[in-house]
């Protein structure tokens, strides 16, 4: 039984939908468990830059960074802004990843036995997938060459005698890679043993360099397989035989795209959840950045059509990295299993003989299967 301190930033679109279902979820663990969770909500995204003047205000990241864990929605893209502000929503994003110094994003991909079906890849491929990508999170192109780095201005357009040129730089240091390498490393000790670190080296100089840092850092690990693997092949490879994968490791741009395109794996975007983690340590262990993969899905948002899985599972990789519950978190995945394997679906997973729920409904299910 523990107290815990919660800061919540449910954003814009469908973030505010899947949280509310993912925190509905953290009330099921905290009364079957006898926990306590205190959420401390506020704003980020659009509602923030009109309310605050900033896609995530200071005071804001003071909560964030006080708090034992930190949930996130999804931030941007609505119809409704306009723009105006030179701030854009996803600033917050690079505001909390760089300023809380989460290096190590961790996207786990485990399609679940009953929704093989739901994916348009086939069933006999995708059987026994369980695949992370740890992706770098703080460096690359993302942040460009600024010294020091500033978050969210990671590109330049200037003004030249031929006209307007835009600038995005990737820059790795040594340490930057090192360290990322060693989460990877270390997770595989967990899992598999085997690590596959991916670049562009035939082509980049910073994965060259990445390359020659992963080397070192493999030599340490000798009980884990390693290979090497360029950025497009590996995209093939995702799903051709996703089985072949175990702990993949990659820099951030490359990390974002590979994962939205595993995402299919799972059956949907609103299926894969992430950890972001640094060294902050908190009085329960490690201060995380919890999230769905996915954005804030203005296609679809204020419909109910929003799939909270993403979000849901994400609160159970909050409760096992930074509170230490792992029974619990267990508790949220099996719960999961057994709705999805009971036929139940929302939108984005329908095929014929499933049960359709609207967001809230599946929150609902999944609960309920908790409170059992
Ligand atoms: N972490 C974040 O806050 C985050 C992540 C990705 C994108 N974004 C932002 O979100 C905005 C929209 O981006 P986008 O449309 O390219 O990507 P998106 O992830 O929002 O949506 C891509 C597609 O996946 C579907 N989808 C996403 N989540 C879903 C869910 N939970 N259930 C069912 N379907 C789901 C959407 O309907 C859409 O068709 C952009 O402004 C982008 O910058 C934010
Ligand atoms: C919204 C965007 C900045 C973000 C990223 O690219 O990191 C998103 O796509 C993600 O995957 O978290
Ligand atoms: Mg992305």
């Amino acid at each position: 039984m523990g107290n815990y301190t919660i800061a919540v930033l449910p954003g814009d679109g469908i973030g505010p939908e899947v949280t509310d279902e993912a925190i509905r979820i953290l009330d099921a663990v905290a009364s079957r468990f006898g926990h306590s969770f205190t959420y401390q909500k506020r704003l980020v995204g659009v509602a923030a830059i009109e309310a605050e003047g900033d896609a995530i205000s200071d005071a804001s990241l003071e909560v964030c960074q006080r708090s034992d864990a930190i949930l996130f929605g999804a931030v941007g893209g609505l119809p409704s802004y306009d723009g105006s502000h030179k701030v854009k929503p996803e600033q917050a994003l690079f505001k909390l990843r760089k300023g809380l110094q989460f290096f190590a994003n961790l996207r786990p991909v485990k399609p679940l036995n009953s929704l093989l079906s739901a994916s348009p890849i086939k069933a006999e491929v995708l059987r026994g997938a369980d695949l992370v990508v740890v992706r770098e999170l703080t460096g690359g192109l993302y942040y460009g060459h600024l010294e020091p780095p500033v978050p969210g201005k990671p590109s330049e357009i200037r003004q030249t005698e031929q006209g307007k040129s835009a600038i995005d730089t990737l820059l790795y240091s040594e340490a930057e890679i090192e360290r990322i390498l060693r989460v990877a490393f270390e997770a595989a000790r967990d899992r598999k043993k085997k690590v596959t670190s991916v670049d562009k080296a035939n082509v980049l100089s910073s994965s060259v360099l990445w390359r020659q840092v992963a080397n070192r850092v493999a030599a340490d690990y000798p009980d884990v397989t390693f290979e090497h693997m360029l950025v497009d092949a590996c995209a093939m490879h995702l799903i051709r035989k996703p089985t072949n994968f175990d702990v993949i490791v990659t820099e951030n741009l490359f990390g974002d795209i590979l994962t939205d395109e595993a995402s299919m794996l799972a059956g949907s975007m609103g299926m894969l959840p992430s950890a972001s983690l640094g060294t902050h340590e908190t009085a329960h262990g490690r201060l995380g950045l919890y999230e769905p993969i996915h954005g804030s899905a203005p296609d679809i948002a204020g419909q109910g059509k929003a799939n909270p899985i993403a979000a849901i599972l994400s609160a159970a990789m909050l409760l096992q990295y930074s509170l230490g519950l792992k029974s619990e978190a267990a508790a949220i995945e099996a719960a999961v299993e057994q709705v999805i394997q009971a036929g139940y679906r929302t939108e984005d997973l329908r095929e014929e003989e499933t049960k359709v729920l609207k967001t809230q409904e599946m929150g609902q299910k999944i609960a309920a299967v908790l409170a059992q």
